[in-house]
């Protein structure tokens, strides 16, 4: 690879980490990975696993002060590991879905005279005076359960809004946590909100006006944009301070959801994703014909409905678990709206489920419960959100750093019945998040440089990365096959 290539670079802050993915503009191929992990490289803010708790009951927060300086500290770990950052075309990302920043009307003035002797995390740069608040609500946060209600009130109940923006009102969606916005949102981020209409993609005025009165159509400027756009090019702090190119175009960040799919997903895969969430997707490709009406996407009162970020009139269908990762960790209680540690198993005909004492399951078979608990709770639930008229699950294909684990890669083989795959990148990156973002990037480049933008799978096809491939050139190789055995039992 000529070290002159052309690069793209992906960002995804995530819960935990901020990580970035560089990879080559023609190629796809990965050429860099870094992260930061706040607690344990920027201890001085004391979140645990990148959140602080409180002080209210709900509340869940990450310092955006941290956040600036966790940027600051990865474009350095590129930098020292011998990457010029001139060769980057082009900048996107993904961060955590329904985490919020609250911009004050100082901000737009303060990111234009950015000052290159300083870094962005600098105290007085940027913050605290940019940010109306110092502390972002990221997707944990479960403290406007009140404002939930109201909003689903507003528009007849949790099903209408489900069926007007799919989903119900859920604590962490930024329409009950408002903002006010420096760039415009783009379409499946917005679908993180409660705020826009899935089918029509654009924003709802009874859901603006029962969140933010008059002022905030205002605020959010423009309706959602398409991912894969170009907004514009980098301002002259990243230029003087890091050396990119003035060349450098950005492109919308959003959820690292619809990024995963973006990066993973092939027609018929489903995607489950172990980060900190445990995260399934399925990716719904637009109607074939526009002629023949098509049957409208299921919103029901579990999962998401969000509008796909490059393929207008597809959607992604999302089921989301707060106690992945976290509570693979540490096991605890996984049936909803219980606190406490209980254990249940299936009474005689598997009717209903019995508490037993702690004493019958063994504390060395708690992880494994745990796993295989989430896996049935997704297994169970999937069937709800799958059109009838969808053809049948072709791969279940995984992501996120859990992703990594042989044992947690068979027991989703057995429990699912089905095989796993994992993609596997040129230069291999489990960074799906973030990689989605550095491909969304390319998107909006190579759309830009043409007289017909053409569809992302255009562009995919065009640098011959297929995502249906197993084979030992292609992107998605087999992880585990169920064993027929043990799969017997989930069933
Ligand atoms: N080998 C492993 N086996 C099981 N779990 C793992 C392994 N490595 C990492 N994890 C889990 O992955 C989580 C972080 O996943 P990651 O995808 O990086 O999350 P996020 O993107 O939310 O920061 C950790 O909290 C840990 O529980
Ligand atoms: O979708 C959600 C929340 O609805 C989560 O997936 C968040 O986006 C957090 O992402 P990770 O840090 O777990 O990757």
């Amino acid at each position: 690879m000529p070290s002159s290539e052309a690069l793209l670079l992906g960002f995804d802050l995530s819960t935990q980490q901020l990580k970035a993915v560089l990879i080559t503009a023609h190629s796809l191929s990965v050429v860099h990975e870094a992260s930061v992990y706040y607690d344990t490289d920027l201890p001085s803010y004391g979140t645990s696993n990148g959140a602080i708790l409180g002080p209210d009951e709900g509340r869940v927060t990450s310092p955006v002060s941290m956040w600036l300086e966790a940027l600051d500290l990865i474009l350095e770990r590129i930098r020292t590991a011998g990457i010029d950052l001139g060769r980057v075309i082009g900048i996107g990302g993904a961060g955590q879905q329904h985490g919020s920043v609250y911009w004050s009307l100082d901000a737009p003035s303060l990111l234009a005279s950015l000052d290159p002797s300083k870094a962005l995390g600098a105290p007085g740069h940027l913050a605290p005076q940019a940010f109306s608040l110092p502390d972002a609500p990221i997707w944990q946060d479960s403290s406007t359960t009140v404002e939930c209600r109201g909003l689903e009130d507003a528009v007849g109940g949790s099903q209408a809004l489900s069926d007007l923006t799919g989903s119900r009102a859920f604590e962490l969606f930024t329409g009950v946590q408002i903002t006010r916005r420096i760039a415009p949102i783009e379409v499946s981020d917005a679908s993180g909100m409660s705020l826009m209409n899935i089918l029509a993609s654009r924003w709802e005025d009874t859901l603006l006006d029962a969140c933010g009165g008059p002022e905030l159509r205002a605020k959010l400027e423009s309706e959602p944009v398409l991912g894969g756009s170009a907004l514009g090019k980098v301002g002259t702090w990243w230029v003087q301070r890091w050396e990119f190119s003035p060349e450098c175009i950005i492109a919308p960040f959003t959820g690292d959801n619809p990024t995963t799919v973006v990066a993973l997903s092939a027609h018929g895969d489903a995607i489950l994703s172990l980060c900190t969430s445990t995260t399934l997707h399925l990716s719904i490709p637009p109607p074939l014909s526009t002629v023949v009406p098509s049957t409208p996407p299921k919103c029901t009162m579990t999962s998401h409905l969000l509008a796909h970020p490059v393929a207008p009139g597809g959607y992604i269908a999302m089921l989301c678990y707060k106690n992945g990762a976290l509570a693979r960790e540490r096991p605890e209680i996984i049936p909803p709206n219980i606190t406490g540690e209980f254990f249940f198993k299936p009474d005689a005909g598997v009717t209903s489920m019995a508490a037993v004492p702690e004493v019958v399951f063994p504390p060395f078979s708690h992880p494994r419960e745990i796993l295989e608990s989430q896996l049935l709770s997704i297994k169970l639930r999937v069937v709800d959100i799958v059109l009838p008229s969808a053809p049948p699950l072709h791969r279940l294909v995984l992501a996120g750093r859990a992703s990594s684990n042989t044992v947690i890669q068979q027991v989703v083989a057995d429990v699912f019945g089905s095989s796993t795959y994992i993609a596997e990148r040129k230069a291999g990156t489990h960074e799906a998040a973030a990689f989605g973002g550095a491909l969304l990037t390319w998107y909006a480049w190579w759309g830009n440089i043409r007289v017909e933008r053409g569809t992302f799978e255009d562009m995919m096809e065009e640098v011959h990365c297929d995502r249906h491939n197993t084979d030992e050139n292609g992107q998605i190789r087999s992880l585990a096959e169920p064993d027929v055995e043990a799969a017997r039992v989930y069933i």
